[in-house]
């Protein structure tokens, strides 16, 4: 590629005139030197500085939560304070180590040194306790890490044989309906793990009684959909996914004394028509996973499946979260190149497909934290 592309000269608005100014200004190392010095100056100075520096070091601060989550720091702190003494033989780390684990951690905000040598939960780590889905998530970043060790090699060639790729069987296979029960265990019990704080977004958003019947179509092993079916008793359930996840639902289902409510169906949405029946259809954490083409296929399907009148939920991080760009853009956004398909997309850019795919309308509906999942209603 070539360093030299010609670009045509634009004509400047006066922010494009402001912004060049501050750019030319804060490139300038004299300027920093005096803004740094300068009273009125300093405080902004140091917090650019400080944003610069916590970039750079994110990297080290998730590994300290790495540290604290594999060795189960917040449930050794769970019953309260313990000293250095007690958490390095609970932790198996020398005194020094485990010194040095706590003040980085209470750094962090992770813990929190509570006086006499003693540490107990942090106002961070206290919400890391019993919270079984973010912990498996922690867990799971080891993988999306070693994708990332060369970010630049990701970009240049997204679709290469990354951690993620072979995590996420069905991404880059185009034979997923295939999959055996092996290659898509392990993602669908980090999926059920996580659902609960997502199912808590979308139900308390748009409480399911109203309906009839819910599908709920890329469903994993059930987990929204038996958290749906405990929320409205009157609701019938199906879920439909790849045959071996779908195989993984039925048991779970069962297990949770849903059998009678719920129907289980295996196949791919991308090849097959999905089945008819409900009133209901949602797509949890499902359309990002894929491209274009590919997203507009499945809600086609969803479309094709329900009654006039019926409703869709498309519930999923997505890009321009108001407070939350970094989670859309930056982190799923990455995270989705590592995995070698899929991308967030803008709220718009969803209303849109989903007007394509046949809805003659959709709005959003606000959740109570969007970071996790935003979510459109659309109705056939
Ligand atoms: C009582 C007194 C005196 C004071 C209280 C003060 C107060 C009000 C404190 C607030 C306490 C509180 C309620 C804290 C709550 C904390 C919570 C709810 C924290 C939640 C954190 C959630 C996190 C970190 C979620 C992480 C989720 C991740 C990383 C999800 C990743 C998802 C992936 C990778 C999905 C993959 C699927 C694919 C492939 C993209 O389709
Ligand atoms: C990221 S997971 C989300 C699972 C669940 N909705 C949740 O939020 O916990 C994506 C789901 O889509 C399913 N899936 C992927 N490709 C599929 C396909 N071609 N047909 C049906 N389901 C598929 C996966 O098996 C997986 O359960």
């Amino acid at each position: 590629m070539s360093d030299q592309v010609a670009e045509a000269p634009l004509a400047l608005s006066l922010r494009d005139r402001f912004l060049a100014f501050r750019d030319r200004m804060v490139s300038s190392p004299r300027f920093r030197a005096w803004a740094a010095r300068f009273p009125l100056t300093r405080p902004l100075a140091r917090r650019r500085a400080r944003a610069l520096f916590d970039l750079n070091a994110g990297f080290v601060y998730s590994q300290i939560l790495t540290a604290c989550v594999r060795l189960r720091v917040f449930d050794a702190l769970r019953e309260g304070p313990r000293s250095i003494a007690y958490l390095a033989v609970k932790l198996s780390l020398s005194t020094e180590a485990t010194l040095r684990l706590m003040e980085a951690a209470a750094a962090l905000d992770l813990v929190e040194a509570r006086g006499g040598g003693r540490y107990g939960l942090g106002s961070l780590g206290a919400a890391l306790v019993d919270n079984a889905g973010v912990v498996a998530m922690v867990e799971h970043h080891a993988m999306l890490y070693a994708d990332l060790a060369d970010p630049v090699a990701l970009l240049r060639s997204p679709r290469g044989g990354t951690k993620l790729a072979a995590y996420w069987a069905y991404a880059g296979n185009d034979g997923a309906a295939s999959l055996d029960l092996g290659a898509v265990g392990e993602y669908s019990a980090l999926m059920a793990a996580s659902q609960p704080m997502i199912a808590a977004e979308i139900l308390g958003a748009y409480p399911l009684a109203r309906h009839r019947c819910l599908m709920d179509v890329g469903g994993g092993e059930g987990a929204f959909l038996s958290a749906a079916g405990h929320s409205a008793p009157k609701l019938s359930l199906m879920l439909f996914d790849l045959p071996a996840v779908a195989e993984r639902a039925r048991a779970r289902l069962a297990a949770e004394g849903l059998a009678d409510r719920a129907t289980t169906h295996g196949g791919s949405f991308h090849t097959d028509a999905l089945p008819e029946g409900a009133d209901v259809i949602s797509l949890v954490r499902v359309v990002h996973d894929h491209d274009d083409d590919a997203a507009a296929g499945i809600l086609a399907r969803a479309h094709a499946a329900l009654p006039q009148g019926g409703t869709l939920l498309l519930a999923e991080p997505m890009s321009g979260t108001p407070g939350a760009e970094p989670i859309g853009e930056a982190y799923f956004g990455f995270y989705l190149l590592a995995m070698g398909r899929g991308r967030p997309r803008r709220m718009e850019e969803l209303q849109h497909m989903l007007a394509t795919a046949g809805f003659s309308t959709s709005r959003p509906v606000r959740t109570r934290t969007p970071m996790l999942t935003s979510l459109l209603v659309a109705t056939k």
